[in-house]
């Protein structure tokens, strides 16, 4: 497995949860924008890694200058997060291997911390499949009667929740994606994709502060893990890169 991974991160979506004026990717966190956040944090991890990063076409609000990486490219993004992640695996068949690792990392997880990314990373080298961050269900689940009330309460015991990065071998992801898309299968993650083959990617239990910011609620939370981990760790860049 080369040693430089490719990094594919989606950020061509519209934050439509998030009921922004802008992509929630180009909105402040802690005085920087998230998209800008992540890619340090990605950057912290792996500095010599390649970067594919996902955009929307008619995205007004991208500056380049928040890319850290020396090696990256810009993608067009699809109607769908799969669909920009396979864009970006279609751009990079000239010069990627069957077996170099591709991790995808979303942008809207900003908290993502470079001890977890690294540990992905070396599960990713070493298991065949490939391997995603997760952790497990916490709380009580419960399903609903579709008219508000509780239909039952379901056994936790071996539910994840799935995070990103999740990281995967070039030719096998490419060839999951392709075949989930020819069969219709629903695709909500990397792993889902490889899962269809038959395949069972390894679960690399993750920090529950790598959050998806999703909603306006989870903004506020992601501005408060950063400070909590700057605090934390002493010599986390965080702490002097709000230039
Ligand atoms: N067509 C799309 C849709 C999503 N994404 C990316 O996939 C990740 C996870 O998607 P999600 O959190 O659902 O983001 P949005 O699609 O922006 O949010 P919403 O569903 O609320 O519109 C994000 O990093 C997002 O930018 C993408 O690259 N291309
Ligand atoms: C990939 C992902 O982040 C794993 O949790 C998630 O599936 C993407 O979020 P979405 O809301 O389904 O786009």
């Amino acid at each position: 497995m080369n040693e430089r991974p490719w990094l594919v991160v989606p950020a061509a979506g519209k934050g439509r949860r998030m009921g922004a004026e802008r992509p929630k990717q180009y909105l402040p966190l802690a005085g920087r924008p998230v998209l800008a956040r992540t890619l340090a944090r990605l950057h912290q991890a792996f500095p010599d890694a390649r970067l594919c990063l996902c955009l929307d076409a008619e995205d007004a609000h991208f500056a380049p200058d928040d890319v850290p990486f020396a090696d990256w490219r810009r993608v067009p993004g699809g109607a769908e997060r799969v669909d920009s992640v396979v864009n970006a695996l279609a751009a990079i068949a000239n010069d990627a291997a069957d077996g170099d690792a591709v991790l995808v990392h979303d942008v809207a997880r900003p908290c993502v911390t470079a001890d977890d990314l690294r540990r992905l990373r070396a599960a990713v080298a070493a298991d065949p499949v490939g391997a995603l961050l997760a952790t497990p269900v916490a709380d009580t689940m419960k399903r609903d009667d579709g008219a508000g009330r509780v239909k039952a309460t379901e056994p936790r015991e071996g539910l994840w929740h799935a995070l990103t990065p999740q990281g995967f071998r070039y030719g096998l992801l490419r060839h999951a994606l392709a075949e989930a898309a020819r069969r219709g299968v629903a695709v909500t993650d990397e792993a889902s994709a490889v899962e269809a083959l038959g395949h069972s990617p390894r679960l690399v239990s993750g920090r529950r502060d790598n959050l998806k910011i999703t909603h306006p609620e989870d903004l506020v939370l992601a501005e408060l893990i950063l400070a909590a981990q700057a605090a934390r760790d002493d010599h986390s860049p965080d702490r002097n890169d709000n230039a």
